[in-house]
């Protein structure tokens, strides 16, 4: 099978708890070679799709898929799909090197391969640590290494960012899309949309179980606006044929131009101008226009 199958499907997706409707017909697609990112409020269904597409839970109805397979029937899923899920279990008396070392044997992988991800990790710098005394950054990078060790084309992370340092998460950043660009699939899911803004190609918006939104993370910020500051505001917006507001006395915003174009039309009528920039919402505005305001 070609790099490029090993793309995530999933249709239909269902999944109740007794009463609780954790995942209501769901469906979304994972591209090989892109970063996705999985946003939803807490409570929306992202560690439960995770685990479905995982065949860690089973679906009440619909489907998930990897390279048109469910998870059970990969002929070798640990080569295929490396998971970090919240809750891994670590043996407390373990370093971190024994956990990759237990792991790399149950996947039938070499001791070459533990040196490789913890290097590839930085779990090396505490490599003959307890695991009992790791932080939590330092737990999710043993995750992510526990997670490389078959050296999968797909891989789903759950909040993997989580109680990782400003320094952490730009290596994590990094480090996901250089796996996207080899060609791998990367599922991520978050709830800080910041982080998420940076890491991913694409996001799948769920809230309440449901598909809110599939888009490009550029597609989900809507239109720019340019934000000018000026002394003669009020004429650069007499002037305009687009809309355009006050905010505060000598700063206007204005819409469907550029800033080429403000440039131009304020030049034209020697207004002068002091700031010129462009005012892009933030994904976390674009989020919550999505979910209707519910985080
Ligand atoms: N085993 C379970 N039994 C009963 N209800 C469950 C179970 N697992 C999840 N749920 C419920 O399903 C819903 C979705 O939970 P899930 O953990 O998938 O959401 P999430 O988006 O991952 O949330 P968070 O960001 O808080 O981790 C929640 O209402 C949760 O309480």
């Amino acid at each position: 099978m070609s790099e490029g199958a090993w793309g995530i499907a999933v249709r239909g997706l269902t999944k109740t708890f007794g009463p609780v409707a954790a995942v209501t017909d769901l469906s979304f697609d994972v591209a090989p070679g892109t970063v996705t990112g999985f946003l939803g409020p807490n409570g929306a269904g992202k560690t439960t799709t995770m685990r479905m597409v995982l065949g860690l839970v089973a679906p009440t109805s619909g489907t998930a898929t990897i390279g048109g397979k469910r998870y059970a029937d990969l002929p070798n899923p640990t080569a295929t799909v490396g998971a970090v899920l919240d809750g891994s279990g670590f043996h407390p008396d373990h370093t971190a090197l024994d956990h990759l070392r237990v792991y790399a044997r149950m996947g039938r992988h070499g001791r070459a391969r533990v040196t490789q991800v913890a290097d590839l990790t930085g779990v090396s710098a505490f490599a003959g640590r307890k695991t009992r005394t790791l932080s939590t950054g330092m737990r999710q990078r043993l995750n992510l290494a526990t997670a490389l060790l078959g050296d999968p084309r797909v891989l789903l992370l759950d909040e993997p960012s989580n109680g990782l340092d400003p320094e952490g998460i730009a290596w994590l950043r990094r480090f996901l899309r250089e796996l996207a660009v080899e060609g791998r699939t990367v599922l991520v899911s978050s709830h800080v949309l910041g982080e998420i803004e940076q890491m991913a190609d694409r996001v799948v918006v769920i809230r309440d179980g449901h598909l809110v939104a599939t888009a490009k993370v550029t597609e989900l910020y809507g239109k720019a606006a340019v934000l000018v500051r000026s002394p003669r505001a009020d004429q650069l917006k007499a002037c305009l044929t687009v809309s355009a507001e006050i905010l505060q006395p000598g700063v206007l915003r204005i819409h469907d131009m550029t800033t080429a174009e403000v440039a131009a039309a304020a030049a034209a009528r020697d207004i002068p101008l002091h700031e010129i920039t462009i005012e892009r919402p933030t994904l976390e505005q674009a989020f919550l226009h999505l979910t209707g305001g519910r985080r």
